[in-house]
């Protein structure tokens, strides 16, 4: 179980003003925002891809003292579209367990398939899957389960949230729909003409 929140320490980003935020252990923020209004850059200068202002810290280790990669296998970007570097499933999994596979609606014999014909729901739940396999210490999900339909949706949000809870990874998530918003999330920030604005439970 991890003990590091993840804190925002006047991040900004293009047009999003400095954001001043912390997310404690195993805690969700949901991010939702118009399309364009700058959610996955966000995301991506907390995972130290784009060049921003301010400082990102988990527990003690700040961002900017850390080298990028060290970075990003602490602090772990689920895009919205994933990216595949070898020709097998399986070669990308660490050792996954079949529980894990069970839930996202996967048998072993997944493990073999080709990356090049995996649909896109696939690949989105697999690249989940990837992430989790690599005990990351936070996440952060753009759009997890967009390309799902309602069933699988609400089964990998599910497992993704038991999981989140159990390893007490602090985590941003990025979300359209507001029934899933208020499933999942311990609080929830809308990103509104470059400022967050938030909402915690009981929600209106
Ligand atoms: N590297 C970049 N440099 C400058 N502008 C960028 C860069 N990447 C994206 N943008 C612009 O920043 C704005 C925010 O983009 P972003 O992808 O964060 O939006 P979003 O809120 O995630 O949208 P969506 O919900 O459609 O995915 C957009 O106008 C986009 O064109």
């Amino acid at each position: 179980m991890r003990t590091d929140s993840l804190r925002l320490e006047g991040l900004a980003i293009g047009d999003v003003a400095p954001v001043r935020q912390t997310v404690a252990p195993g805690e969700i923020l949901c991010l939702s925002g118009a399309s364009g209004s700058g959610k996955s850059r966000l995301l991506r200068a907390i995972a130290d891809l784009e060049p921003h202002e301010g400082e990102v810290w988990l527990g003690e280790q700040a961002q900017s003292a850390t080298p990028g990669h060290v970075w990003r296998r602490a602090v772990m970007l689920v895009p919205a579209e994933s990216h595949w570097w070898a020709e097998r499933v399986g070669e990308h999994l660490l050792e996954p367990e079949t529980a894990d596979l069970a839930a996202l609606g996967f048998e072993r014999a997944v493990l073999d398939w080709s990356v090049a014909h995996l649909s896109s729901g696939e690949k989105q739940r697999l690249a989940l899957l990837r992430t989790v396999s690599r005990a990351p210490s936070a996440l952060l999900l753009d759009e997890p389960t967009a390309n799902l339909d309602d069933a699988t949706a609400r089964r990998v949000e599910a497992w993704l949230t038991e999981r989140i809870r159990q390893r007490g990874w602090p985590t941003l998530w990025v979300a359209h729909d507001m029934a899933q918003i208020r499933r999942v999330a311990d609080w929830h920030c809308r990103l509104v003409e470059g400022r967050l604005t938030e909402e915690r439970a009981p929600w209106t």
